[in-house]
């Protein structure tokens, strides 16, 4: 029987250690239907593991994970095919063609083969992409691996999508586009997990905003909530102020002036 609930995701003091290291100490989230929820944090903050460890593809974690009300630990594997994710980058797949990368993906969240080569080359055909189908990945620009990408993401009407830096390599159109597929796809009740490193568009489509630092939650709210617990404007600003982050000119001229360094051997 399906759980009827409007929690998408919980993690409860979920808990990562890399060969000794501690990368995430103690999250805890619960994230609601319809949420479109930007995760950011410093480079290292342990971003990407939280959504693998949510994915499924790690499994030695401590505390809980729940997708769609069910612990992710229990051995059902069903949830899978209600996800979707925008990996930040999927090079392994270069030797295929865009129709073989995205059929086999059709094929593993078992959608009936001729609903999904209709649907690929439509909306290929709506990425302009369409003559592209039968081209290599590895033929491809970055911004139309990136629409593949989020094609893939997309193809089997997910109710929860994990995007890891979705709009990378997208032109000013295209990353509009993107930007209001995912708004409307929210306002349908699917549920976003964002993560990007562009501040700007954080602050732009998230619903709430959950900041990462050394793998402890140290910010949760929407960006207006954010904005009353700092001093700062914009969220890159909000986002150096709670990073504690204020040297940027110095360390900026530090590198230079050693750019600029003449060789004293020479
Ligand atoms: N397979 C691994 N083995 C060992 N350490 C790892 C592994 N993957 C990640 N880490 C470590 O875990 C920490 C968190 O990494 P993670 O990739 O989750 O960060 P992130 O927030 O996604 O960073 P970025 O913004 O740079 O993508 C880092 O210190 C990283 O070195």
């Amino acid at each position: 029987m399906e759980l009827v609930t409007d929690k998408m995701l919980t993690l409860k003091n979920l808990t990562m250690d890399y060969g000794g290291k501690r990368v995430l100490n103690g999250v805890n989230l619960e994230v609601s239907k319809g949420q479109i929820i930007g995760y950011i944090g410093p480079n290292g903050a342990g971003k990407s593991t939280t959504v693998k460890i949510m994915l499924g593809l790690i499994e030695n974690y401590q505390g809980e994970v729940e997708i769609f009300g069910k612990n992710i630990a229990a051995g059902d594997p069903s949830y899978k095919k209600r996800i979707g994710y925008v990996p930040e980058n999927a090079e392994a797949y270069d030797n295929l063609t865009a129709s073989e990368y995205l059929l086999f993906t059709a094929e593993l969240y078992g959608m009936d083969r001729k609903y999904a080569e209709e649907k690929v080359l439509k909306l290929m055909t709506e990425f302009d992409l369409g003559h592209a189908l039968h081209m290599r990945l590895s033929s491809f620009s970055k911004g139309m691996k990136q629409k593949v990408l989020i094609i893939s993401s997309l193809l089997h009407d997910p109710d929860l999508l994990f995007l890891d830096e979705p709009l990378s390599g997208l032109d000013a159109n295209s990353m509009m586009v993107i930007q209001e597929i995912l708004v409307q796809l929210a306002a349908q009740g699917k549920t976003i997990f964002y993560s990007s490193h562009i501040m700007d568009l954080v602050e732009k489509i998230s619903s709430r905003i959950i900041l990462l630092v050394k793998g402890e939650v140290v910010a949760d709210g929407s960006f207006q909530e954010l904005q009353e617990m700092s001093e700062e404007g914009t969220l890159a600003e909000i986002f150096n102020q709670l990073t504690g982050f204020t040297d940027h000119k110095n360390r900026a001229e530090k590198f230079v002036s050693i750019v600029q360094e003449e060789n004293a051997n020479a």
